[in-house]
């Protein structure tokens, strides 16, 4: 059963070829990593087609810098994987998992470049890259952009259909073992094998992507709650080793806020903000048509799905669904403690000069991880970046360096 399970996660992955990746850096043809797109996260054929991921790996390892890498020796690559969710307002079509292509170079450029240097000098590299992973995961519909038919099953997500398919992208990533493989069957929610400590891995996101990465270190049963159905695949993903770091862009943390009142300078996105968030959660039942939304929390039951969802503002306890590792639902009573992480970190990394969110929203993120439940076990990074909302994933450079040192400041080292 288990086995046939991971056959077909294999065969999943291997339906996908590898590219060589050259240096765009220097002229010379040398491969400075292999890249795969478009490997579908629901094996056996049954996922639609936004239901996939992409992954880099960078050449520095010896026996790949002339043929791709093998699953074994994939599974052996020295480093961190670091996981991207892209952004879009959950809806945009054009921006997808190939949104990181840039800032993936420049990680395997770091990668090859580092490697080399630390083996001249024949001392490890002080940090390293195993492998990078872009997910792809179902949209909401948007208005301006029209869904041709065939596409129709990847575009007319709602949540938690989004945070579901990010899920379930990491648990097959946690089922082949990129991720700190899991031995138990998955059914066990109360032994958790791995020390996610030992093998610490960095989840990362931009705008709506940093909300999902947010998401998903809370327990999926935040997501059956409020009378939302839990999609079918969520059932699936019940054991999962959290990230040692989360890294968010220019990310949405609380959306209710915004709604009910958006700071000056971006007030005339107030309806804008509205649209995609009644496109992706439905309407709040907070939320207040007068303009003057009070988006106080009423708990779980009843109004405020808006706070319900996101990170500044959702109810109490999920930074302790974080650290609690193993599979979320944030219980380790009785258990082994194994999965527990002793202390996380949030890099918060926002621009000044993005003209679609405000600052505010990273202070209410940081208050928030500051706060009562955070203190002493997150560890908080705010990292200024320039540029406009989407400048931090085009150029891609900055994006790879804050990551890179994201990467350094791991508490583990290997
Ligand atoms: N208005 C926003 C506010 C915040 C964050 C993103 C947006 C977007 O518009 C994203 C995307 N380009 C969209 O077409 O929905």
């Amino acid at each position: 059963m288990r086995r046939q399970k991971d056959n077909a996660d294999w065969a999943a992955w291997a339906s996908v070829p590898w590219n060589p990746v050259t240096d765009p850096a220097t002229s010379t043809a040398d491969t400075i990593g292999w890249h795969k797109s478009g490997v579908p996260y629901v094996p056996e054929g049954r996922g639609v087609a936004l239901q996939t991921l992409d992954v880099w790996v960078p050449a520095a390892a010896a026996d790949i810098t002339t043929n791709p890498p093998e699953p074994s020796s994939l599974l052996r690559l020295p480093g961190t994987w670091i996981v991207y969710i892209h952004g879009g307002a959950w809806r945009d079509p054009l921006i997808t998992s190939a949104s990181f292509t840039s800032a993936a170079v420049h990680l395997l450029h770091r990668t090859t470049t580092t490697q080399s240097q630390s083996q001249s000098q024949s001392k490890p590299p002080a940090a390293r890259i195993a492998g990078l992973i872009s997910l792809n995961y179902r949209l909401s519909p948007h208005p301006s952009h029209p869904c041709p038919a065939p596409d129709l099953p990847s575009r007319q997500a709602r949540h938690p259909d989004h945070i579901a398919d990010v899920l379930t992208a990491l648990a097959f990533l946690h089922r082949l073992g990129i991720l700190p493989p899991l031995s138990q069957p998955t059914t066990t929610t109360t032994n958790y094998p791995n020390s996610n400590s030992d093998t610490p891995w960095i989840l990362a996101g931009h705008s709506c992507g940093a909300t999902l990465a947010f998401q998903s270190v809370m327990s999926p049963a935040r997501w059956g709650a409020a009378g939302m159905p839990v999609s079918r695949t969520l059932t699936t993903t019940t054991t999962t080793t959290k990230p040692a770091a989360v890294v968010g862009f220019n990310g949405l943390y609380d959306l209710a806020g915004f709604v009910a009142a958006p700071p000056a300078a971006y007030a005339h996105l107030r309806e804008a903000y509205r649209e995609f968030v009644t496109g992706a959660f439905g309407p709040d039942d907070d939320d207040d048509d007068d303009g003057h939304g009070h988006g106080h929390g009423h708990g779980r039951q009843g109004g405020g799905v808006w706070r319900e969802v996101c990170p500044a503002t959702a109810g109490a306890g999920w930074v302790g669904e974080w650290i609690g590792g193993g599979d979320g639902d944030g219980d380790d009573r009785g258990g082994s403690g194994r999965g527990r992480l002793r202390r996380v970190k949030a890099v918060l990394v926002q621009s000044r000069e993005d003209s679609l969110v405000p600052y505010e929203q990273l202070e209410a993120m940081r208050d928030r991880l500051e706060g009562k439940e955070g203190r002493g076990v997150v560890e908080v990074r705010v990292v200024e970046a320039g540029g406009d909302h989407n400048w931090i994933w085009e150029e891609g450079g900055r994006m790879a360096e804050i990551l890179w040192e994201a990467v350094e400041g791991l508490p583990v080292a290997y």
